[in-house]
């Protein structure tokens, strides 16, 4: 279970990131977190594994707060999944995800690639099971594609069985074929270890296709927490307001009929007598 209680966040700038936000996600449940820009999403991620501290209320993980003294204990039960894969380029794709186990494994070990056989064992399964075979642990992380970079996150998050995978718009930077592999992978990676999955996303029909709950979050506060099929047009557009609540569902506006008519003119141009 992980848990939010009253949670406010107000930087030192003065800026107010979160107010009054309370939510149970319990154990297995995939939850996106769904909002414009600069609604409080990565902040609430922060939050959960202390690279940001609450100004008010706790955050609690299987009823361990979180604070800088519990951190070392908690930080192995949280994965994490990055926008930009957060990968260490140069280095092969079974070195990233052993790197997933550096906090039980002794740095020397680390430092001269001398991973215990069973910790290896398992990141290759975890490899396999986001769809990278044996052939592809030595390949180097310039030579994969943004979709085979984010399977080997997905790879390098579960690698500690994590309690909790918070991953901050994994999709933004793919394209949407893509982004649908992907999350699909993340949500069957999360079933089979039993993790729980907080994940930002702002495109609306992704949330609507893959969340068990959807928590949308307006200007920091929750204006939505229920089940995708509940997220109705007008939430959207209190969410995101009008213009951008069509934009992030794919919905575009009507073409103006003079461009309409201008568009029929050239194609009649263009086609061969
Ligand atoms: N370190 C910081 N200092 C001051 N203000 C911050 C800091 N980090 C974030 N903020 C502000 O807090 C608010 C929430 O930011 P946050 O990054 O959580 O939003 P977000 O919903 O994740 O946005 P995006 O989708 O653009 O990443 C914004 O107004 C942002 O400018």
């Amino acid at each position: 279970m992980l848990s939010f209680k009253n949670i406010a966040k107000q930087f030192a700038d003065g800026t107010r990131a979160l107010h009054q936000v309370s939510l149970e996600i319990p154990r297995g449940q995939f939850c996106v977190v769904l909002g414009p820009s600069g609604a409080g999403k990565s902040t609430l991620l922060r939050m959960v594994n202390g690279l940001a501290l609450t100004s008010e209320g706790s955050v609690a993980v299987d009823g361990v707060e979180v604070t800088p003294a519990n951190l070392y204990a908690l930080r192995p039960r949280i994965g994490m999944i990055h926008q930009q894969f957060n990968l260490v380029e140069r280095s092969t794709v079974l070195a990233n995800v052993l790197a997933g186990a550096l906090p039980t494994v002794p740095l020397w070990r680390a430092v001269f690639n001398a991973y215990p056989l069973e910790v290896r064992r398992k990141a290759a399964r975890l490899l396999h099971e986001v769809g990278l075979d044996q052939g592809q642990l030595s390949r180097r992380i310039t030579e994969m594609s943004g979709g085979q970079q984010q399977r080997v996150g997905i790879a390098r998050a579960f690698m500690l069985d994590p309690t909790v995978v918070l991953a901050d718009e994994p999709v933004a930077s793919l394209d949407p074929k893509t982004s649908r592999d992907i999350l699909d992978l993340l949500k069957q990676s999360s079933r089979l270890h039993a993790s729980t999955v907080l994940c930002t996303l702002h495109q609306v029909d992704l949330a609507r296709e893959f969340a068990d709950r959807i928590v949308a979050l307006r200007a920091g506060e929750v204006v939505f927490d229920g089940a995708p099929q509940a997220l109705d047009d007008t939430t959207l557009r209190h969410v995101f307001g009008a213009h951008q609540a069509r934009a992030e569902a794919g919905v575009h506006p009507p073409i103006p009929e003079p461009v309409v008519a201008l568009g029929a003119v050239l194609i009649k141009e263009a086609s061969p007598a």
